[in-house]
């Protein structure tokens, strides 16, 4: 990953302070491949990038809901609604030689008819460090004004590019339980390192504060660190069959992702009026 940063622009807002002058891409210092799936970009070479359809690839945001619920889309809207860039005074400002750019996403208090009476603001900040990595904070707060609390769910669904599934390995997860949402059970994950051959899509649970996925091929290991907010990790590859069935989805894709989500969607978060709800991620990558 690398970034250059422009000076300060404080010409009116809403406008980000601080940006990459150039297009972040999630490549490493020494010209290696993307962090994230996979095309230039970050994306799949199917993505769709035509509302309602999310994007295939990058980190989407899902927000109210995770998964399939009544009355919403799934993953939630967040992830398919504009999201506008912005100032927001309320982060702290990052040490100069950090770039970051903020987001709120955009929208009006009735404008969510399947989610009703849950008036939120819902804030993005994106930090690109010197020596690549990526942080991102989320902040949701309850500004209703009935006295109503409400509740949701979050994921970074985040597709991050591997040279090869059957070299990739996640560390971490050993003695966690787990939701198997292939077959609706649970279970305690043995192995000392996740590793690939089918389809899988699992949420670990009251995971720790540092995920690695090892690729063996790149000899690169991606670390998620993530806080207390974030207790889940959900681990997904279709593989082949899925995969066809996916029509945003490269038919060989399967190979060279593999989304690992720092999350809370196990159960829901509950937020009264004025309160706030931060959660925040950062990736490394490291070649050894
Ligand atoms: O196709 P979508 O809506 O982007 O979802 C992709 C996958 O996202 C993962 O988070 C889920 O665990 C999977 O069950 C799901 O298939």
């Amino acid at each position: 990953m690398s970034a250059e940063t422009a000076s300060s622009s404080t010409a009116g807002p809403p406008a980000p302070v601080q940006r990459p002058t150039r297009r972040f891409t999630g490549r490493n210092n020494r010209g290696g491949r993307s962090v994230i799936l996979s095309q230039p970009g970050g994306y799949s070479t199917e993505a769709v990038y035509r509302p309602p359809q999310p994007i295939r690839g990058g980190i989407p945001i899902c927000f109210p809901k995770f998964f399939d619920e009544e009355f919403l889309e799934k993953h939630g809207f967040a992830r398919t609604e504009v999201w506008i860039l912005t100032h927001d005074t309320a982060f702290p400002p990052p040490t100069p030689d950090h770039a970051y750019v903020d987001f709120l996403l955009d929208h009006k208090p009735d404008d969510f008819q399947d989610w009703p009476n849950h008036k939120f603001e819902l804030r993005l900040r994106v930090i690109l460090g010197p020596t690549g990595d990526l942080t991102m904070t989320t902040r949701v707060k309850n500004v209703n004004t009935n006295g109503e609390p409400f509740a949701f769910k979050f994921a970074y669904h985040s597709y991050f590019s591997v040279s090869n599934i059957l070299a990739t390995r996640i560390e971490g997860l050993q003695g966690l339980d787990y939701r198997d949402y292939l077959n609706h059970n649970q279970f305690t994950e043995e192995a000392d390192v996740l590793t690939f051959e089918e389809e899988l899509d699992r949420a670990y649970l009251n995971t720790p504060d540092e995920i690695r996925i090892r690729d063996l091929e790149l000899r690169r290991v991606i670390t998620i660190h993530k806080d207390d907010s974030l207790p889940e990790i959900v681990v997904w590859n279709p593989w082949e069959d899925d995969a066809g069935l996916i029509s945003d989805f490269g038919y060989e894709e399967y190979k060279e992702m593999i989304c690992v989500e720092a999350a809370a969607m196990d159960s829901e978060i509950t937020l009264n009026p004025n309160e706030e709800w931060t959660a925040t991620q950062r990736l490394s990558a490291k070649e050894y």
